[in-house]
């Protein structure tokens, strides 16, 4: 099973921490090599630019792929699937123009030019809009384009808006709404090797803000300790060792932002020894 990731740009980092927290430890990555081995002897990791992985995928050079919905949209491929929303490189697609123009609505882009990185993802938002402007692509530096008359607006990546703030432009409307997601081709996408990775992933992202806590709690207490812990199905509630029937031990998955209420809250209950872990993981 190989998977393309990310080989440099904003999204190798969280791309390979996110491998490394579900587990799939890479073995012999280095800088500049284009494939690596991890762990599972059956999963292979290949480096790739963020705009070719689904290319990658479709053609069957990688099996799995991760890298922006917008790169997949704009590859156009019917063969990859999305497996998975991994809830980082959010960013929006937007049409934009300059603040100070006559261009304020999509309608006005009739006869105009809109310069873009996303030529395809663009050509399909114009057509449904029953608007057909000239697209020039570009590979980069999008935000200069209508400032040197090379385009009336653009199509392009924004996520805190400074790079259009301080290029003067302004948002007509969002083209699309994207994140990093975990792809696979078609015809593996039932695999069970895919799925096993699908849920290693997965439970690194149910993990995240999550906490757990551990307590001893009288058992006469035990129902007002209960009541007070919020969450995931309900504690698991154990007897102590050597507590002789009087204690019991209390473990709870607890939101983080819940935790510190809640270590109050179980403490005037009648908790204690509270301990409060992080979690790497979660299999729901
Ligand atoms: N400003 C941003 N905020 C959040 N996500 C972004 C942003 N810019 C890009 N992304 C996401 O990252 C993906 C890759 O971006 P891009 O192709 O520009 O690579 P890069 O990280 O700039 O590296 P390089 O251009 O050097 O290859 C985009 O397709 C998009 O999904
Ligand atoms: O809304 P913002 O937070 O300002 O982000 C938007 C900018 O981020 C991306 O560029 P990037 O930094 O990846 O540079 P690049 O053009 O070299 O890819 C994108 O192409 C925008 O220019
Ligand atoms: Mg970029």
């Amino acid at each position: 099973m190989r998977i393309a990731v990310p080989n440099k740009g904003r999204l190798h980092e969280p791309t390979i921490d996110l491998l490394e927290r579900a587990g799939l430890h890479i073995e012999n990555g280095a800088d500049r090599k284009l494939y690596a081995e991890t762990v599972d002897p059956d999963v292979t990791i290949l480096f790739a630019r963020a705009a070719d992985i689904p290319e990658y995928v479709a053609d069957g050079a990688a099996d799995l792929g991760i890298t922006g919905l917008d790169q997949a949209r704009e590859a156009q491929t019917d063969r990859i699937e999305e497996l998975l929303d991994l809830e980082f490189g959010r960013c929006r697609l937007v049409l934009a123009s300059p603040e100070d123009g006559d261009i304020d609505a999509v309608a006005d882009l009739a006869g105009k030019t809109v310069a873009t990185e996303f030529p395809n993802v663009t050509r399909e938002f114009f057509d449904d809009a029953g608007i057909e402007p000239d697209i020039v692509e570009v590979t980069g530096a999008t935000e200069l384009t209508p400032h040197v008359e090379m385009a009336d607006a653009i199509v392009d990546i924004t996520s805190t808006g400074t790079t259009l703030r301080m290029n003067n432009l302004g948002v007509i409307a969002e083209v699309l709404s994207s994140s990093v997601y975990l792809f696979a081709r078609d015809d593996v996408a039932d695999d069970p090797k895919v799925q096993e990775i699908q849920t290693a992933l997965s439970s690194v992202l149910s993990a995240d803000g999550k906490r757990y806590l551990m307590m001893n709690v009288p058992r006469d207490e035990l129902e007002d300790v209960r009541d007070v812990i919020p969450g995931l199905g309900g504690p698991t509630v154990m007897d102590v060792a050597n507590g002789e029937g009087e204690k019991v031990a209390v473990h709870a998955v607890v939101d983080e932002r819940d935790v510190f209420e809640t270590i109050t809250e179980v403490k005037n209950a009648g908790a204690s020894d509270i301990l409060v872990t992080e979690i790497e993981r979660l299999v729901e």
